[in-house]
């Protein structure tokens, strides 16, 4: 069976966002940014009239997700020298204690992104958010074999994973 691929590396397929790394030493870097790009690659087998899917399709797809997580702090909210405290209404204080650094931090709700990742790494964000398109993908009855999200916080260096379409359960 004939297995196609569509890239979609669309300028507009970005987010801006804000993060700080955590080394296993305990070093942190300070609170910075990064114009992330976001390249995805499909696989699927041509379906009636010679269509992988209507590109316009997975377009829309891949660009809401990156507007989804576009001018936001990433919090790692998983990670075990963070603490993060949502007791204050629209506020989040992170209080980050390791072994050699400790550091507080308070952001408005709507300015974050809270991921169930233990550290913001292009690792940890490449596979939330291929998990989170896999997600849209079948809402919205995408069809596809296999995913590679690859994301880069700066030209020359790109983070890549692939998916595996589940199969159907219906
Ligand atoms: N394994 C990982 N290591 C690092 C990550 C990461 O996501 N995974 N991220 C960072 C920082 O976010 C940093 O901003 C980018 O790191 P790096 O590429 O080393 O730094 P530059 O952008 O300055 O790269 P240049 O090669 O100087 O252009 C660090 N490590």
């Amino acid at each position: 069976m004939q297995v196609f691929e569509a890239e979609f590396a669309k300028d507009r397929q970005k987010f801006s966002a804000a993060h700080f790394t955590i080394f296993e030493d305990g070093s942190v870097e300070r609170l910075h940014g990064h114009n992330y790009r976001v390249k995805v690659t499909f696989t699927a087998a041509l379906g009636e009239l010679g269509l992988m899917f209507p590109f316009h399709q997975a377009k829309a797809l891949i660009k809401a997700l990156c507007d989804a997580w576009d001018e936001r702090v990433i919090v790692p909210t998983a990670c075990p020298w963070l603490d993060v405290d949502q007791s204050q209404k629209g506020q989040v204080g992170l209080h980050l204690k390791t072994p050699r650094v400790e550091k507080v931090y308070s952001f408005p709700l709507e300015d974050t992104l809270l991921l169930p990742i233990n550290n913001v790494s292009c690792e940890n964000l490449v596979a939330v958010f291929a998990e989170a398109l896999a997600r849209r993908c079948e809402e919205d009855e995408l069809n596809y074999q296999s995913m590679t999200v690859a994301i880069g916080e700066s030209d020359g260096q790109d983070i890549r994973m692939t998916l595996q379409k589940p199969a159907a359960t219906k």
